[in-house]
C-alpha cells in the first residue's frame, strides 16, 4: 500500500521544516521564563540538559508535599466516551450545573443508549452490560433530576457553577461561565463550533471530521484545537500588526511578512517536544514486529483522512503550512510522547461518601432518596472527567524512577490544570523529576514501558538494578 503523500509538505517545504526545528535556545529560555512568571511558581527555571534535551530545576528549596507547579494547560480535551460519564467546563473542565444535572444527565443518556464510540471502536454498550446489577428508573424521575424540580438531600453542600451555553450556539460546549466561554471562543472553539455563529467557513465538513474523530481516534480533536488555536492566534497578530502599519502611514502587510507571523503565533506549540506520531506510536501488543511498517502506514493514512477533513472544514490560506500531514503528524506526536492525562474527581463520588457518612438517623432518611440513584447509577457512578491535555512547563520534566515530585491531585484541585506537588525534599538547583510510568514495577518492565517514550532510563536505580 502506498502511503499519503499531501502536496502541502511539498509546496511549503522550507517553511514546514522552519516550524518544526526546535527554537533557538535564547528564545526558549524567554518563553519558559515568561510563563514561569505567570504561573506564580518563581521556584523553577527550565534548562537545557546535556542529557535529556531540556529539563525543569529548583530555585528554591521544597519540603516533602509542597506545590511545587499548578500548571495551566495549553490545549486540553476531555475524552470523547467520556462525555456521556460527565458534564464539564469545556474549557477549564470543572464540572458544572448540579449534582443532580450530573446524576440525571448519566442516567438519561444511559436510558437512551448514547453509544460514545471509543478510541479502540467497542461502544458505550459494552460498558452497560459490563456494569450487570443496575436498576432502571422511570424517565420520569431522571426528567426532574435533571430539570431541577427534584432536589437529592444534602446536595446545596456540594454547589457547581452554572451550565453557560456556547455563544456560537453549538449544544456540544458548555462552560462554567462567561468568562470561560469567551476564552473558550477566542482561543479555539470559534472555528471548530459547529453552530450558527461558528466562524468555521464549512460546520458540516466540520460535523464530518467530529464523527471521524469519535470513530477513530478522539486525539484528532486535540490536534485541531492546535490548529485553530494557531490560526486564531495569527489573525490576532496580524489584525495588531495592521493596526501598527497604520497608525505608522504605511502599507498593509506583504506576503513576505506573513509566515513570521505564522511563526510566532506557532511559539508555544514549537516549544513542545515532538515526533511525527506514525514514527514514536507505541506498537500495539497485537501487531507483530514484522507487520511494523505496515501499521505505521495505516497510522499515517489514518492521521492523511483525518487532516483532509478537518482542512474541508478551517482551512485558512494564509496558514496553509499548517495543513501539511508533517506538521499534523508532529503535533499529535507531541501528544502521544507527552502523555499528560486530564483528570478532575466526580465531585458525585464526595455527594454519595457524604451521605454514607451522615449520623445514623438522617443517613437512613437520605438513603430512602438516594439510593435508587445510586443503585441505578452502578459501580462507575463517579467517574472521574478524563481526557488527554498538553501542560507547558510540566512537559518539560525528565522522567525518573526515584522521582522527587508527582502530579497529584489535591482536595482544592477541581479543574483541570496540572498540580506537581514534591515527594521529598527538593534542593535548589535540584532536577526536578517525574515519573512517565507506575514506578513499582520491577526493572524490565519500567525499561519497557520507557521504551515507547524513546529512551532507555539510566537514573541512579535503573543503574543499580539493571544488568
Ligand atoms: C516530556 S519530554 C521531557 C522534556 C524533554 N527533555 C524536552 O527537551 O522537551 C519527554 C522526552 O524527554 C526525554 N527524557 C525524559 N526523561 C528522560 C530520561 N530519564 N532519560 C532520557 N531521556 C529522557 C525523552 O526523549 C522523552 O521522550
Amino acid at each position: 500500500m502506498e502511503a499519503s503523500i499531501c502536496p502541502i509538505d511539498a509546496q511549503f517545504s522550507g517553511q514546514i521544516s522552519t516550524l518544526l526545528s526546535p527554537p533557538p535556545l535564547p528564545q526558549v529560555q524567554e518563553y519558559f521564563e515568561a510563563l514561569v512568571a505567570e504561573r506564580q511558581c518563581s521556584g523553577l527555571r527550565v534548562k537545557p540538559d546535556s542529557e535529556h534535551g531540556k529539563g525543569v530545576y529548583s530555585e528554591v528549596d521544597f519540603q516533602e508535599g509542597d506545590l511545587v507547579l499548578k500548571d495551566q494547560m495549553l490545549v486540553g480535551a476531555q475524552h470523547s466516551s467520556n462525555k456521556i460519564d460527565c458534564l464539564v467546563c469545556s474549557f477549564c473542565f470543572r464540572f458544572i450545573g448540579s449534582i443532580e444535572l450530573q446524576i440525571g444527565r448519566k442516567l438519561y443518556l444511559e436510558v437512551l443508549g448514547v453509544s460514545a464510540v471509543d478510541e479502540c471502536g467497542s461502544s458505550n454498550e459494552m460498558r452497560c452490560s459490563s456494569s450487570s446489577g443496575k436498576t432502571r428508573l422511570p424517565q420520569d424521575t431522571i426528567q426532574s433530576l435533571m430539570n431541577g424540580s427534584l432536589r437529592l438531600p444534602c446536595s446545596e453542600n456540594f454547589p457547581l457553577p452554572s451550565v453557560v451555553p456556547c455563544v456560537g450556539g453549538c449544544e456540544e460546549a458548555y462552560y462554567c461561565s462567561k468568562t470561560c466561554a469567551e476564552a473558550d471562543w477566542d482561543s479555539f472553539h470559534s472555528l471548530l463550533c459547529t453552530g450558527h455563529g461558528s466562524l468555521s467557513p464549512n460546520t458540516e465538513a466540520l460535523l464530518k471530521f467530529m464523527k471521524h474523530a469519535n470513530e477513530t481516534n478522539d486525539i484528532f480533536i486535540l490536534a485541531a484545537k492546535v490548529i485553530s488555536f494557531t490560526i486564531l492566534r495569527y489573525r490576532k497578530l496580524k489584525a495588531a500588526n495592521v493596526e501598527q502599519q497604520e497608525k505608522r502611514y504605511t502599507s498593509k502587510p506583504c506576503n513576505s511578512c506573513i509566515f513570521p507571523l505564522l511563526l510566532e503565533a506557532w511559539k508555544p506549540v514549537s516549544m513542545g517536544f515532538k515526533r511525527r506520531w506514525w514514527d514514536c506510536i507505541a506498537l500495539p501488543e497485537d501487531v507483530d514486529s514484522c507487520d511494523e511498517a505496515e501499521f505505521r502506514m495505516q497510522i499515517k493514512d489514518l492521521a492523511f483522512e483525518s487532516l483532509q477533513l478537518l482542512k474541508e472544514a478551517i482551512y485558512d490560506e494564509e496558514c496553509a503550512q499548517l495543513f501539511s500531514l508533517d506538521i499534523y503528524g508532529h503535533i499529535i506526536g507531541m501528544f502521544e510522547l507527552n502523555n499528560l492525562d486530564l483528570v478532575v474527581a466526580s465531585p458525585v463520588e464526595d455527594y454519595f461518601l457524604y451521605i454514607d457518612d451522615l449520623p445514623p438517623s438522617q443517613k437512613k432518611e437520605a438513603e430512602k432518596i438516594t439510593k435508587p440513584f445510586l443503585d441505578a447509577l452502578g459501580e462507575d457512578y463517579s467517574i472521574s472527567c478524563q481526557g488527554t491535555a498538553f501542560f507547558p512547563l510540566q512537559s518539560c520534566m525528565n522522567h525518573s524512577c526515584i522521582p522527587n515530585a508527582k502530579a497529584f491531585k489535591r482536595e482544592e484541585d477541581r479543574d483541570g490544570q496540572a498540580t506537581i506537588v514534591a515527594l521529598r525534599p527538593i534542593l535548589k538547583e535540584e532536577e526536578i523529576t517525574i515519573s512517565y510510568i507506575d514506578e513499582d514495577l520491577p526493572y524490565e518492565e519500567r525499561q519497557e514501558l520507557l521504551a515507547d517514550y524513546g529512551f532507555r532510563c539510566k537514573c541512579p536505580r535503573c543503574t543499580e538494578e539493571g544488568p
